[in-house]
């Protein structure tokens, strides 16, 4: 049976996924069981398309990749043009919903209204737009239940690095005590680039041309973006509910060429750390910059890669290194949701 999917957002990461469910189209189907079949596409700006039977992908990715945007699709009969993220999501005959819009730091819309419209018309989500899993995890997992859904957003934390899934399942039975991590990819290519001697300013530029960064960066560089991820581990890996409002957040707008200099003449490096600790009635969370000396793990992890390392009761403290962001990277992070949706293991 295929596995209809509507894309609503076809940016960076919405097309990440495209070109991996283009060009592994084959394999997916034969080795995983994931038939998956690209009915719609509703973005603003690019366009918005829909086909019953399914759109053809690589002349979608092709057109995005020569014009920008996809309102050229040749025209066929059954295909219909225009539709907004609502009119998608209701109307169309996808199974699962890729919801890859922007982060809204502020009010986690539109992208919320659109997991409960995928629920309210019986259709699962995968997303890893951070907004709806920071402000809404326990109204949408519960809601997704009673609809009998799925919501999956493996890439809400760390990309296509599994840090939400390993504690969830290879970890499970420790009580996890506390965690601390690199978990914003901008931010870390940014330090790594400045300690090499580049200003912020063409650091935060390579890293909004490398699709690193969030449509505004100011989340990135003031922490927001980390502060989403602080409130989904409490949330979901710890089982506490965590809001914002709770977590103290101070991002890397200040550090200067001279701070960084400075840390280098002391044999430390710096880098915008996430602590979520375990207390007596909850959790306590803060995020900010930190000097780690050269010996320290964490202080080797370099560029747009994250690491996290979640200390244990029982395995001991494990740590988790892979990509914070990245097209391919956070495509496949809706991959594993996808597999697993059909696997009945989400
Ligand atoms: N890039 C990365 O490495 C990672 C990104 N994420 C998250 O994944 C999500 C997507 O990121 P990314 O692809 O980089 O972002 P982009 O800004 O590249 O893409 C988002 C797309 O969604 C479109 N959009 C905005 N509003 C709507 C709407 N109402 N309906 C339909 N489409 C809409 C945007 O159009 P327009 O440009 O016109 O606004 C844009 O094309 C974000 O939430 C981000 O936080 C998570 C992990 C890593
Ligand atoms: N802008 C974010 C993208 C992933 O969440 C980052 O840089 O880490």
């Amino acid at each position: 049976m295929p596995h209809n999917i509507a894309f609503i957002g076809f940016g960076v990461v919405g097309q990440g996924l495209a070109e991996i469910l283009c060009d592994r189209g084959e394999t997916l189907r034969d080795s995983h069981g994931l038939d998956a079949n690209v009915v719609a596409i509703s973005d603003p700006v690019k366009g918005s398309l829909y086909h019953p039977d399914g759109l053809n992908i690589k002349r979608v990715l092709q057109l995005v990749r020569e014009t920008g945007h996809i309102r050229d699709y040749p025209d066929q009969p059954g295909l219909i043009t225009g539709w907004d993220s609502f009119r998608t999501i209701r109307e169309s005959n996808a199974d699962t919903v890729v919801e890859v819009t922007f982060t809204n730091v502020k009010t986690g819309q539109p992208a919320i209204d659109h997991c409960k419209a995928a629920f309210e018309s019986g259709k699962n989500v995968v997303m890893s737009n951070k907004g709806p899993v920071a402000l809404a995890y326990r109204e949408l997992s519960q809601m997704a239940r009673e609809k009998g859904v799925r919501l999956g957003y493996e890439g809400t934390v760390m990309s296509g690095t599994p840090a939400l899934r390993m504690p969830l399942v290879s970890l499970t039975g420790n009580a996890i005590t506390e965690v601390r991590g690199i978990l914003n990819g901008t931010t870390n290519y940014i330090l790594t680039k400045m300690e090499a001697g580049m200003s912020f300013d063409d650091a935060l530029r390579e890293a909004q041309e490398n699709g690193y960064a969030e449509a505004d960066p100011t989340s990135d560089i003031e922490g927001y973006d980390v502060l989403y991820k602080v409130v989904i581990l409490a949330n979901v890996v710890m089982n506490v509910p965590l809001r914002r409002e709770d977590v103290e957040c101070e991002g890397i707008r200040h550090l200067t060429q001279g701070d960084i200099e400075k840390a280098k003449s002391e044999g430390k490096r710096w880098k915008l750390l996430a602590r979520i600790k375990k207390t007596g009635d909850g959790v306590k969370a803060n995020i900010g910059p930190e000097m780690l000396p050269l010996s320290d793990p964490l202080a080797g992890v370099s560029g747009a890669m994250n690491a996290i390392t979640y200390d244990c009761d029982l395995s001991g403290p494990i740590t988790l290194v892979g990509a914070g962001a990245g097209r391919t990277e956070t495509g496949f992070s809706l991959l594993i949701d996808l597999i697993n949706i059909d696997r009945g293991q989400l």
